[in-house]
């Protein structure tokens, strides 16, 4: 007889299968569930994978620098057996501009020192010493390519950076799930594909377990929430919204890919910039393209979507905009006619942390709100999430005694209530896929 099902975990992006992997080593046995039919072929597919240490708060940055090490460490870390192929992280090294909006970075730098994860400032030569094709006029205020005095620069220059040389991007995000879905069945976890959750059954309080679209109930006295941006409608299902100060939301958006210019390659040769003079980010893609994303300015509109599964997927004008404002930088960009990129939704919270948290419902828990930019963080997020369900599951009260965590490469300690559901809206964030 097979053994009864401890946990089930909805979705199979990077963050539900490295929660399986986690919760099975802890000893759980996970089943996890996904509307898609492959694993890692939600969000996660068209994420950026981005692996960068500069959040605007303390926690995040010890998050995120933690987070490196799994990527750095990625085969010893899923331990499957060798001759599997695995996704790659490419340290490719992370540039961010100094500018008035970021505050020349003094708070960023501040908590990089506190945490020794390391950086170093650079003048507009280092910058254009490791990117011939940057030019560092200032455009500030970023914008639209429809408005007034678009692609004009305002008098200014960028004054230096700061490079977080550690920083980096993981090579197929889809492959890094179904690598931490191979390791997590290593540990007797399982997978079911292809199903729908339409109700979190409960009873007297406490979750139940999960009832399918086709009618099927599947028991478990702990489910757990990592349905990316169908997080909302799972919460919904489960009743637990009111109790949330923090909400979810699907936010679609555009990423473009361009080619590098002539005579650079940007693949093996570029870094990760985060420019909010121009507000976008970018990174090396494969086929010695570019990657540029939007720092979400408010002059690049926010396209909220009613759900997960109904959404425009064709590329729009936001798509050139994004292309034209990094010709801003680039002069010599080559901006092909055929828009290439991806179109997918980020799974956005109301102040762009992500919720780590149970419930008053026992049992029912959430890793949720995970907005595009805690790709890198999924390996300790899970580690927290099992650690986090243990202590609940141990008769202890996360709400009004909240969970201390030590992250094991970094040895800090976090107070993981900084993710509650019911937190005041972080206004240190910085309210954009950043963080
Ligand atoms: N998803 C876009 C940006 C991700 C990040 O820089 O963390």
């Amino acid at each position: 007889m097979s053994k009864p099902i401890d946990a089930i975990i909805i979705g199979t992006g990077v963050i539900g299968t490295a929660t399986a992997f986690e919760m099975a080593k802890a000893g759980y046995k996970t089943l996890s569930l996904d509307r898609n039919t492959q694993i890692g072929h939600g969000s996660t597919a068209g994420s950026c994978a981005i692996i960068r240490m500069h959040y605007s708060t303390f926690d995040g940055t010890a998050f995120a620098w933690e987070g490196y090490h799994y990527w750095r460490d990625w085969a010893d870390y899923l331990g499957l057996p060798v001759g599997e192929e695995l996704a790659q992280f490419k340290e490719c090294g992370c540039l961010v501009m100094k500018t008035a909006g970021n505050d020349y970075l003094v708070k960023h730098m501040e908590n990089s020192a506190a945490l020794d994860c390391p950086f170093e400032e650079w003048g507009p030569d280092q910058i254009t010493d490791r990117l011939p094709v940057y030019e560092l006029q200032s455009y500030t205020p970023p914008k639209r390519q429809d408005q007034p005095g678009f692609g004009e620069p305002n008098g200014d220059h960028i004054r230096g950076g700061v490079y977080w040389p550690r920083a980096g991007y993981v090579t197929d995000p889809a492959l890094s799930s179904q690598n931490l879905a191979a390791a997590a069945r290593l540990h007797g976890a399982d997978f079911r594909m292809g199903v729908e959750v339409v109700e979190i059954l409960q009873e007297n309080g406490r979750v139940q377990g999960v009832k399918l679209a086709d009618g099927g109930e599947i028991h478990a006295p702990i489910v757990i929430n990592v349905a990316g941006p169908g997080s909302a409608i799972i919460n919904e299902m489960a009743g637990v919204t009111d109790e949330m100060t923090i909400k979810t939301r699907p936010l679609r958006q555009e990423v473009v890919h361009v080619p590098s210019p002539e005579g650079f390659n940007f693949e093996e040769n570029g870094t990760i910039v985060s420019d909010s003079d121009i507000a976008l980010y970018c990174r090396p893609e494969q086929g010695n393209n570019i990657l540029v994303g939007s720092e979400d300015p408010e002059c690049d509109p926010h396209h909220w979507t009613e759900n997960d599964t109904d959404y425009d997927r064709d590329f729009t004008d936001q798509w050139t905009t994004q292309a034209l404002r990094y010709g801003q930088r680039v002069p010599s960009l080559g901006i092909p006619s055929k828009m290439r990129g991806v179109v997918d939704l980020y799974d956005a919270s109301t102040d762009w942390i992500p919720i780590y948290d149970k419930t008053s419902v026992a049992g029912y828990y959430m890793a949720c709100g995970t907005s595009g930019n805690q790709y890198k963080n999924a390996p300790i997020a899970a580690k927290m999430m099992a650690a986090l369900v243990t202590y609940c599951e141990a008769g202890n009260d996360h709400d009004s005694d909240p969970l201390t965590f030590t992250l094991p490469y970094t040895g800090k300690d976090i107070n993981v209530g900084f993710y509650s559901r019911k937190r005041p809206i972080n206004e240190e964030s910085s309210f954009s896929v950043l963080g």
